[in-house]
């Protein structure tokens, strides 16, 4: 479990902000992760500022919603610059669905901690076809802390780090949840419709030994 660095008592000329990424295929946790640091944060009587891109209206316009319907007020921004204006003096900020923003996300987060802030973001790491999904990569190469969440394959039951599309759109931005994705291991996502449920791919993986 992510712990929070103790830079509270650092002398203030000392003290400096940071980048956290939380990547993840759908369904791994990624925004429950978030709302859980986010909501310590309040604990602990920081001025929190949390945002998430204003295309994602998926659950809630402007809450940010978990798949087990966890949630935590936000800011819905149309662009990333945005955030900054947003951010003003705040101690923390959270985003959320970072994979929507285009690149200029990266140099936002990197003025943000350069002003002192701590920055939190999710998003997911691969798209539906199994690439690097727009600025994550970015993202995940100037973070301090990385921290990479698993889903369960809904086909057998391993370790999953794939959103698989059940719907044919080719299309790379595809709002949706359990209607037209779900999380698969990297076996049952290179098997694409030939994966069968989990009576047969536990099967197949015996007869595999
Ligand atoms: N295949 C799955 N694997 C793990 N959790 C799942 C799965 N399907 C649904 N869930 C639910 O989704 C929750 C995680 O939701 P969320 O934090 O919104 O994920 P993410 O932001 O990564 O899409 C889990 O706690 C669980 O209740
Ligand atoms: C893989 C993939 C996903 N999306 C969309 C689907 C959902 O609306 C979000 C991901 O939400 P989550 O909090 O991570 O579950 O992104 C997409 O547009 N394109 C894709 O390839
Ligand atoms: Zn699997």
């Amino acid at each position: 479990m992510f712990i929070e660095p103790s830079r509270r008592r650092e002398p203030p000329h000392l003290r400096t902000g940071w980048i956290e990424v939380i990547c993840g295929s759908m369904f791994s946790g990624k925004t429950e992760e978030l709302i859980r640091r986010l909501t310590r944060a309040q604990i602990a009587k920081l001025n929190v500022k949390i945002v998430k891109p204003a295309l994602d209206t998926r659950y809630h316009d402007e809450n940010i919603v978990s798949h087990s319907s966890i949630t935590i007020s936000s800011v819905p921004v149309q662009t990333a610059g945005q955030i900054l204006a947003l951010a003003g003096n705040c101690d923390v900020v959270g985003i959320d669905e970072a994979q929507f923003f285009d690149q200029d996300i990266t140099n936002v987060c990197t003025q943000l901690a350069n002003q002192g802030k701590r920055v939190i973001v999710a998003g997911l790491d691969m798209d539906f076809a199994g690439k690097p999904f727009g600025c994550m990569p970015q993202l995940l190469s100037i973070a301090e802390y990385v921290t990479k969440v698993h889903a369960i394959c809904v086909v057998c039951g391993d370790i999953a780090q794939y959103s698989y599309r059940l719907v044919p759109s080719k299309e790379r931005v595809l709002l949706g949840e359990t209607d037209s994705y779900e999380a698969r291991c990297r076996r049952c996502f290179n098997l694409g419709n030939d994966a069968g449920r989990k009576e047969w791919a536990y099967e197949d993986i015996a007869n595999d030994e």
